[in-house]
């Protein structure tokens, strides 16, 4: 674990350097000469890291001791709770059979990581593992309780978390961070449990203890706090229930506030109970999960911040002075190695997100601790990746800006490349350094009359201009109106046309119904006269020549007897010739009254029914083509687009 410890002048701005804080080994693992001692049951024992806590002293809570003699709180049966916890973690480090490859000197903060001893002497090929040696601001051992040098959680907070609430009350912005493997630690550091306070509760905790013990009357204090969580690089509000979907809320940059998160809950607080039930409703609402390394992974990284705002009044000057500092404290999901934590699906993609995420801090922290970065004429805003994933840009001015800034590396030192790769980020992190600034500002009476006016005649512009914008609005509101209205209008008639086409249709298709009888009829009579027609033409062209019936014949003989009477013989030569042709005209015309002028007559008549027969076709021609165009217009089609019959 490492921190920055380096404090900031009030009035000026400084150059402060990060510096880490690691465990603490305790006596029992260090000689006389202060080297460590590397015994083999020591190096088996269980890993995990335990904050003890010695509270601050609150009514109706109990008075515990820690390591170091002081008085701490926590209730008896959550502390039991606690300690059956620890317990159980350790058992599972040791049932896991895992050696604890962390040494801490006490005396020169040197963390050491040791080689693990299974080295597989049969595979030359397998990767040598050596010692590592890595040195932090502030290094605690929290590996047994029994230990004189155990870390508890009021001694984390004591070390440093306290001089960083100094910070604050003078003015300046910061930030801790914990940072580490699942299951290292984090949530424990940051936030703790009810019996085991963590970092951000005590914090929060003495502010208020601070602010109600202030003794000037002339000051004022304005608590603000925010709670969101970034998850899969998406923000989500912790202040507010959750929904589904969720709500994810957008991230703003501007010149007077930096980045910032738009529409994020800011909650005034007044007291520390205020705080504890916010922090309360965020916990509830991050996402966590069970995973194999750590029955409550946290799947996202938490940002519980507090905006301190101090307004000093001077009746002597007529001053007026106003601090603002920002804390951020910030619970970073745990790096993982999908090979140890053995996730699928959901978890395996949450996974994937942190260390991406995380992979891109590092390399901020890379940029940033980058000595070329400081070389002249390098424009190092370049290079920085912080726009590379939503956590380092939130955390920018954090990581290398206005802000006094610590990290707490967490390691669960059973695991050497897990814990080597913690470790190295955190000696990296300890070179960055920031430009840290008291954000203060100092009003005389006639500047602060001047600024209430200057914001008085904003207001007004800006009244203006808003009722300027409501009469466009109602303006907008009426064209949208009345574009509305045409537009039901039009949908109307649309709907109106669409059902008097249908009628067409209907009555179209009834109407083709009652013709189609009247059709085939037709058809047939047609087709009847054209046959009678055909029958007449061929009668007329070929006519049968029939022989004369006997009453005809005698009647004939009669006539030509009565006939000869009167005419000569020459003349009846000639007669007889013209008789023959005289039986066959009577004959003819016996069904027709007259043999000459039938022939003709019979010829017109086929003419007339001919044109008759035509004009017909043609009109029967028209009649179809009429329907066929109606069907084509009124008709229905099926899905492949082709006409259906009606
Ligand atoms: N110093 C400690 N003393 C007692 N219990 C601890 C300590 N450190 C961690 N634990 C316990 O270990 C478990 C895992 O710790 P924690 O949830 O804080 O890990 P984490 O690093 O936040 O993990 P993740 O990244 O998966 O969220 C918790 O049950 C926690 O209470």
């Amino acid at each position: 674990m490492y921190r920055n410890l380096h404090a900031s002048s009030a009035s000026a701005p400084s150059l402060r350097a990060p510096a880490p804080v690691a465990f603490m080994a305790p006596q029992s693992m260090v000689d006389d000469a202060g080297n460590v001692k590397r015994s083999r049951i020591e190096r088996h024992q269980a890993a995990f890291r335990h904050y003890g806590r010695k509270g601050i002293k609150r009514k109706g809570i109990k008075q515990e001791k820690t390591s170091s003699g002081k008085t701490s709180s926590g209730s008896t049966s959550s502390a039991k709770n606690q300690v059956g916890n620890q317990i159980a973690n350790s058992l599972l480090e040791k049932e896991r059979g895992t050696q604890c490859l962390i040494r801490m000197d006490p005396a020169t903060q040197k963390t050491t990581l040791l080689a693990p001893y299974d080295i597989d002497i049969a595979n030359p090929n397998r990767r040598t593992y050596e010692d590592k040696e890595f040195t932090f601001d502030k290094s605690f051992w929290s590996h047994d309780e029994a230990d004189p040098h155990y870390a508890h959680q009021e001694d984390v907070y004591r070390s440093f978390g306290e001089e960083f609430l100094d910070h604050n009350f003078d003015g300046y912005h910061t930030c801790i961070f914990a940072y580490g493997q699942t299951g290292s630690g984090k949530s424990y550091t940051m936030m703790g449990t009810p019996e085991q306070p963590g970092l951000i509760p005590r914090t929060c905790e003495e502010l208020f203890e601070r602010i109600h013990q202030e003794p000037a009357p002339n000051t004022n204090y304005l608590v603000h706090v925010s709670y969101f969580e970034v998850y899969n690089e998406h923000v989500r509000d912790l202040l507010v229930p959750r929904t589904t979907p969720p709500v994810y809320l957008k991230i703003r940059e501007s010149q007077t506030d930096g980045v910032y998160v738009q529409g994020l809950t800011e909650a005034e607080v007044k007291s520390y109970a205020d705080v504890e039930r916010l922090m309360k409703i965020g916990d509830m609402s991050r996402t966590t999960a069970s995973t194999k390394m750590n029955d409550t992974s946290s799947r996202s990284h938490a940002v519980f911040t507090i905006q301190l705002k101090q307004i000093q009044h001077s009746l002597v000057s007529d001053e007026t002075i106003e601090r603002t500092a920002r804390m951020r404290l910030v619970d970073l999901a745990g790096s993982e190695r999908a090979k140890s934590t053995e996730a699928t699906g959901q978890r395996l993609k949450e996974g994937g997100q942190i260390n991406k995420s995380l992979t891109t801090l590092g390399r901020v922290i890379a940029a940033l601790a980058d000595p070329r970065r400081h070389a002249k004429g390098r424009r190092p805003r370049d290079v920085v990746p912080y726009r590379d994933s939503v956590l380092t840009w939130l955390l920018k001015d954090s990581l290398g800006g206005n802000s006094k800034t610590a990290m707490v590396a967490c390691i669960a030192p059973a695991d050497y490349d897990e814990t080597l790769s913690t470790l190295r980020y955190a000696d990296q992190a300890k070179r960055i350094r920031t430009r840290a600034s008291v954000n203060q500002d100092c009003l005389s009476a006639a500047q602060r009359d001047a600024q209430i006016s200057e914001m008085a005649e904003q207001i007004r512009s800006l009244q203006v201009s808003v009722n300027a914008a409501s009469q466009r609005k109602r303006e907008e509101a009426t064209e949208l109106e009345e574009y509305q209205k045409q537009v039901a209008k039009m949908q109307r008639l649309m709907e109106e046309n669409r059902r008097i086409s249908e009628c067409k249709i209907k009555a179209l298709t009834s109407e083709v119904e009652e013709l189609r009888p009247v059709n085939t009829t037709l058809r047939g009579e047609i087709e009847a006269l054209r046959r009678h027609l055909a029958l007449a033409l061929g009668e007329l062209k070929n006519p049968i020549v029939l022989p004369p019936k006997v009453e005809d014949v005698e009647d004939v003989e009669v006539e030509e007897e009565g006939y000869r009477d009167g005419v000569g013989e020459g003349e009846r030569g000639v007669d007889e010739g013209e008789q023959e042709n005289s039986l066959v005209q009577v004959d003819e015309t016996s069904d027709t009254d007259d043999g000459d002028s039938g022939y003709d007559e019979g010829d017109d008549l086929a003419a007339e029914l001919q044109a008759e027969a035509k004009e017909f076709l043609k009109d029967l021609g028209l009649f179809r083509k009429k329907v066929g165009s109606d069907r084509e217009r009124f008709g229905k089609r099926n899905p492949l687009g082709e006409m259906v019959n009606f």
